[in-house]
């Protein structure tokens, strides 16, 4: 089997279901997450949600033939995965159309019944779904399902169901992978049978209410391999695996309030997920709020702030420097690319060489009062970060130093337009760097690695880069507002 495109492209032939847990909806989605090229022809329309089916529309066939040589007429289709067809029409029709264009995978999964227990198939319609197996490659009966395609009663045991599925394959010339959903017990085994074989696939089971469309989306996910892999067992394993753990995250959906659909892209937990940065950002919106009001952002914006207050900041700032400095080198070490690496290595040299000098000079034209120890903010935030620097993973302590980047560029821009005109303003030099761009293009550097990083990490490292961060940035608030505490022991 050859897949000429980029991708494999496959075709589901199936029902919809507008809650987005079922039909062609979830086969959309399963392709997806295997890297295939989805395409879809309704064959049925199906108001159902999580709790049911309300109502079914079958259009005419003509339109059903219409749309499926709409594809074949224009798209090679590696792979087709048929499910519900609803009436013996839609069934012939189908029958009809893979007789004329036959894909090079062909996986019937024969729909009769939805997990609700309402009818997804005409009672007269069983024929020919019976004719549809013997055209296929791939059927995947339920255990209810295989007793009626063979004409028997449900298997009571699952190796009754094994016999059955050795049966049909034998009778039909196809391969069965039953599926052990509908058994009791702990265990959701399945089954790949063809004449000779059986493999037997366990599974543990899944204690959840979210397994609306797994037939469907299993189906679909085998369709999607089977062009890419060499044997049905193969497909089959990996896809079984990868339902798994989609069953298992389907809960967290919050997808209606019955049975819930499974999470497709569970495998794929950034795709689509907000940025960590944006996530960080609206969290510490109050405290970014917070500092415009600060005695001391307002007095240095408008010059106002005593000059005795500015240096204690400044000297403040120069011993909380030359520990944030460690804490970059830290994030160097860590760094999982010589970009990175060399980022932080640069930041930490800079906090060093430039913004300690500038500091120095300016404390030094004052005289050497300013001498003592770090203030209890100054200790406290450098106690966080040093912390965070010990103990953390890389991501962590990105996150932990990301505020003295951002927070700082973000107050210090709003400065900038409340300064004004700089000339003749007494902390001019000061306020000026703060429109430095190439400060702002750290700033946006520091964000980009942050996200990166926290698209390496699982929920509860995220959760702690956005705890470390939170707590950077009321350290960055508190450290602004020292400046008021400080000044009466001067
Ligand atoms: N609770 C569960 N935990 C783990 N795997 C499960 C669970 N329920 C079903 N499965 C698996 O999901 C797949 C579909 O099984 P099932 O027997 O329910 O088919 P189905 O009835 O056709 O599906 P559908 O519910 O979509 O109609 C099988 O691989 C089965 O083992
Ligand atoms: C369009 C369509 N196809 C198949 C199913 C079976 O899925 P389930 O048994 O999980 O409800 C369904 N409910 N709707």
């Amino acid at each position: 089997m050859s897949c000429a495109g980029s991708r494999v492209r496959v075709l589901s032939v199936a029902g919809t279901d507008p809650t987005g847990g079922a039909g062609i909806h979830a086969d959309l989605k399963s392709f997806a997450a295997h890297g295939a090229y989805g395409m879809a022809v309704v064959t049925a329309l199906v108001a159902q949600n999580t709790h049911g089916v309300r109502a079914v529309h079958v259009p005419d066939v003509a339109f059903l033939r219409a749309q499926l040589d709409a594809v074949s007429d224009d798209v090679t289709v590696d792979a087709v995965k048929i499910g519900m067809v609803g009436t013996r029409a839609v069934a012939d029709e189908v029958a009809a159309w893979l007789a004329h264009t036959r894909p090079p995978v062909v996986v019937l999964d024969p729909v009769m019944v939805a997990t609700s227990g309402d009818r997804l198939l005409d009672a007269d319609a069983q024929d020919a779904v019976r004719r549809l197996v013997a055209q296929a490659d791939l059927v995947t009966p339920n255990l209810p399902e295989l007793g009626v395609l063979l004409g028997e009663g449900t298997a009571a045991t699952w190796a009754d169901a094994v016999r059955q599925a050795r049966r049909l394959a034998t009778a039909a010339d196809v391969t069965v992978l039953l599926k052990g959903g509908h058994l009791p017990g702990d265990a959701s085994p399945d089954a790949v049978v063809d004449a000779t074989t059986v493999t037997e696939l366990d599974a543990v089971r899944v204690s959840t209410t979210s397994t609306h469309g797994t037939g469907c989306s299993l189906s679909a996910a085998v369709a999607a391999l089977r062009p890419r892999r060499p044997d049905w067992v193969t497909a089959v394993r990996e896809a079984k695996e990868w339902l798994t753990g989609a069953i298992a995250a389907g809960e967290a959906l919050g997808v209606g309030s019955g049975r819930g659909p499974v999470d497709h892209l569970h495998h794929a937990p950034a795709l689509g997920a907000r940025p960590f940065s944006a996530d960080a950002w609206d969290r510490v919106a109050d405290l970014r709020a917070a500092c415009d009001d600060l005695p001391f952002v307002r007095g240095l914006a408008d010059g106002s702030l005593p000059v005795e207050e500015f240096e204690q900041y400044l000297h403040q700032d120069a011993l909380y420097l030359a520990q944030y400095s460690r804490v970059l080198a830290r994030a160097s070490q860590l760094a999982p690319d010589g970009v990175a690496q060399v980022f932080f290595a640069q930041g930490a040299a800079r906090c060093l060489d430039v913004e300690t000098l500038l500091h120095a000079e300016r404390l030094a034209r004052a005289g050497t009062r300013w001498s003592g120890p770090a203030s209890a903010a100054t200790t406290a935030y450098v106690d966080h970060v040093l912390a965070v620097a010990a103990t953390g993973s890389y991501a962590e302590v990105v996150a932990a130093v990301l505020p003295c980047y951002w927070l700082y560029a973000d107050i210090g821009a709003r400065i900038l337009v409340r300064a004004g005109d700089l000339a003749g303003h007494p902390y001019g030099d000061w306020v000026g760097t703060y429109g430095d761009p190439a400060f702002a293009a750290a700033s946006a550097r520091a964000c980009d690695l942050a996200d990166a990083a926290a698209r390496e990490v699982g929920a509860a490292t995220r959760a702690r880069m956005l705890a470390a961060f939170v707590t950077s940035c009321r350290h960055e608030v508190a450290f602004f507002d020292q400046v008021r505490a400080l000044a009466p022991s001067r």
